[in-house]
This record gives C-alpha cells, structure tokens and sequence, in this order.
C-alpha cells in the first residue's frame, strides 16, 4: 500500500468523490508542504468546498488515496484529526449558538465541541483564547455573545477558535464570504499577517475573488467542474488566462503591489461604440 512523506500535510493522489453517479471533485492530486499556504479558487459548484471536506476529513474518498496530516483518511477516525486541524465553514458557523460567549467558543475548540460544554475553563485556557482572539484583533470581543456579533467580527472570532488549538493545518472556506469592503480588507489583512508568520499553520483558503488573495499566499489551485484547472506556485496560477478558463468567460487580471484583481475583459472597441 503507498505510504506517504511526513513533510506533506495533505498528500492526495487521484482522489475523487461520486455522490448518486455524479463526480464532485477529481480526480485530484495535489500536495501541500509544512510552509505553504494555498488558496483555491473556482466557480460556483466547482468542488471547492467537497475538497475542503476530503481535506477535513468529514468526507473519504469513493476512490484514490487521501493523507491529511501523515493519516490515511478511511484508517483513522475524524476526532484523531480534529484538534490538529483548525477548521472555518459557513456550516460551522451556522451552528454556533447565538448566546455563546466568544472566548468559550474559542476555548472549547480545544475539546472538539461547539458551545460551552464545562462550568469552568482553566486559566491557561483562558489566557490562551485571549491571546488567540488577539492574533487576529478581536480580543476585545471576548466577553460579547456570539449572536451580537457583526458578521466580520464573526469571521475573526471563528479563525481564532481555528487557531486555538495550535493546528498543524488551518482550512478556511470562504472565510470573506459576505463582509462589505472595510470587513473584507480588514480580514485579509489579518490573513496576510497570519501568512507571512512563519510559525504560523500552514493554509488552505477557498474564495470565490482574487482581491480576497491575502498577500503572503504562496500557491493557488483553480477547479472547474470538480477538475483542476491549473495548481502550482501562485504567479503561476493566477493569470488571466486561467481564470479565463476556470470562469469561462474573457478575463483581465491586473496586479497593484501583491494584491489582485479580476474584472471581465471589455471587448475590443467597446469604449468607442458606447460614446458614439
Ligand atoms: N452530497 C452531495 N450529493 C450530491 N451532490 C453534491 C453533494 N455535495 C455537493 N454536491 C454537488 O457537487 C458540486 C460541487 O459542490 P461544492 O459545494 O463542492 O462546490 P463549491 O465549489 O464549494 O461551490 P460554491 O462556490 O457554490 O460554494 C455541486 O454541483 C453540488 O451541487
């Protein structure tokens, strides 16, 4: 039976999942080393999120051969992955009680379970979620209810439970999804912090716009149709002529500093036509 290399925290190699005869994602080979953090993007429907879930491990493989952090998904059960992995979802967040105090949602990631589960934390674990909550400016949040939150205050609230438990991996999906543009910058700029941190976790992020891209990313991968469009270091990946590809449709990428961003070519002529 192949084995894998423990410098690889995900190591996949012809992975695919087929749910009622359809082929969601792959088949897909794709390896992620201790200092990378990969973005992924693609349109509606491409398979993101399903990879996501093979990569979490909330979902096997129907074929090919699956490591998330030197274990073979299908031999080990979730819970062994679980304090290893710092895990953000809209699913997950959905599920998080309205009258939960931020700092006990960000220590009872520690015991894999959502909500305040025992009467009383230990200091240590306080003083870690603080600290935690700190790391991406949302300290101040610590005694608030969940439900009170603004969502980009939620979003920073849920990447620090992720990072509470010291992951080996953080697996973030669409961690930007729905913040308005001072929201947005704010959280990319704490993921770019997060990113150039070499002591901090290695990373996977999905998002559906390149001006989500956190400076500090090192590699992308683009799917379409559950297959990949082009994977590898990220000025490599993230051209216009991929993403044309991946989006299907004409698109210009321009770059400002280590920023991106994406519109729609306009055709040629365009301008001339419409102030005649
Ligand atoms: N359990 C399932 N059974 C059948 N089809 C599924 C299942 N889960 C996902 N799909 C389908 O698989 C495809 C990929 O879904 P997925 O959620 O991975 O895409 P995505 O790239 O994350 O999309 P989005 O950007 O819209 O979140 C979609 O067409 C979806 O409808």
């Amino acid at each position: 039976m192949r084995d894998t290399d423990p410098d690889l925290l995900i190591d996949f190699d012809d992975v695919t999942v087929v749910r009622g005869g359809a082929t969601l994602v792959g088949p897909i080979t794709w390896q992620v080393e201790l200092d990378e953090r990969w973005v992924i993007l693609g349109a509606n429907g491409a398979g993101k999120t399903t990879l996501m879930r093979v990569a979490s491990g909330e979902m096997h493989p129907t074929s090919g051969t699956a490591f998330v952090l030197g274990e073979r998904l299908g031999a080990t059960s979730i819970r062994d992955l679980s304090t290893r992995l710092g895990v953000t979802t809209a699913a997950m967040a959905a599920r998080v009680p309205a009258d939960e105090i931020v700092s006990d949602l960000v220590i009872s990631a520690g015991y894999s379970v959502l909500g305040r589960w025992q009467e009383t934390y230990d200091d240590i674990d306080r003083d870690q979620a603080v600290e935690t909550l700190e790391s991406v400016g949302a300290e101040h949040l610590a005694d608030r209810r969940y439900g009170t939150l603004s969502d980009g205050e939620r979003k920073r609230v849920l990447i620090a439970r992720a990072l509470m438990t010291d992951p080996e991996l953080l697996l973030l999906d669409e961690p930007a999804a729905g913040l308005d543009l001072g929201g947005r910058e704010e959280l990319v700029a704490r993921l770019s912090t997060l990113a150039l941190d070499p002591d901090a976790p290695a990373s996977v992020l999905i998002t559906h716009h390149v001006e989500e891209i956190p400076p500090g990313f090192t590699h992308a991968m683009l799917l379409k149709h559950g297959e990949v469009v082009s994977q590898g270091l990220i000025d490599d990946v993230i051209t216009s002529e991929n993403l044309s590809t991946t989006f299907s449709q004409a698109i210009t990428l321009t770059r400002d500093g280590d920023r991106f961003f994406a519109r729609r070519t306009r055709p040629a002529g365009s301008h001339r036509r419409r102030r005649a």
